[in-house]
């Protein structure tokens, strides 16, 4: 336990921040402004997909000041390891989603396969309009399929191993205070 913590702490002392706290608060901070002015007619039900989310949820909602329901989405394909599986679902919708506008929030879109599914879920459910919002999207030409973006996105981030600011470095620092990329990764 305690070399495994120690692990921990030098992955942190050794990571690069690629994106400070001003960073990241300035981001959400452009994205909610995007979100008042395209959906806040909308009546939206907001998802933040879990575990990854749900930081950023909490920081980006209380910068959208109309009505709404606020959810989670549980699924997961990365399950604490550096690159993903299949999409695993542990939570799903409790709303009914019929003719609804979804507001989906998660922290990356990295390949985008959790992303695409989770939008064809929403849309079999129903949903009329579904947007998705993420803070990060990383920089590869590894997307599910070519092109693919997020309707709202905070920044753009290098093809490298992230955490901090929700995102895990097995399952530890989500709650770091910036945007951290792994030594060698
Ligand atoms: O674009 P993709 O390649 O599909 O990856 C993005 C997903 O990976 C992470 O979740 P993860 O599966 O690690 O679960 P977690 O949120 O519990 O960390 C992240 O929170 C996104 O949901
Ligand atoms: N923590 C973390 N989770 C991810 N899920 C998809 N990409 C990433 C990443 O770079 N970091």
């Amino acid at each position: 336990m305690a070399v495994e913590l120690q692990h921990i702490k030098e992955v942190m002392a050794e990571a690069d921040c690629l994106f400070t706290e001003a960073d990241v608060e300035a981001a959400l901070q452009r994205m909610a402004d995007d979100i008042n002015t395209r959906l806040s007619d909308s009546n939206p039900i907001v998802y933040s997909v879990m575990n990854g989310g749900l930081i950023i949820s909490g920081k980006l909602l209380p910068k959208l000041p109309f009505p709404m329901e606020v959810g989670y989405l549980h699924a997961t394909r990365y399950r604490n390891k550096l690159s993903g599986g299949e999409l695993f679902w542990k939570a799903r919708a409790e709303h009914s989603l019929a003719g609804r506008t979804v507001l989906i929030i998660d922290d990356i879109l990295d390949e985008g396969h959790t992303l695409a599914a989770i939008v064809e879920y929403c849309r079999d459910a129903g949903a009329e309009h579904v947007y998705t919002a993420v803070l990060l999207d990383k920089q590869h030409d590894r997307k599910a399929y070519p092109g693919m973006r997020a309707d709202f996105t905070g920044m753009d981030v290098e093809d490298r191993y992230i955490f901090g600011y929700g995102l895990d470095y097995k399952g530890y620092w989500r709650n770091a205070a910036g945007i951290f990329a792994l030594k060698g990764h």
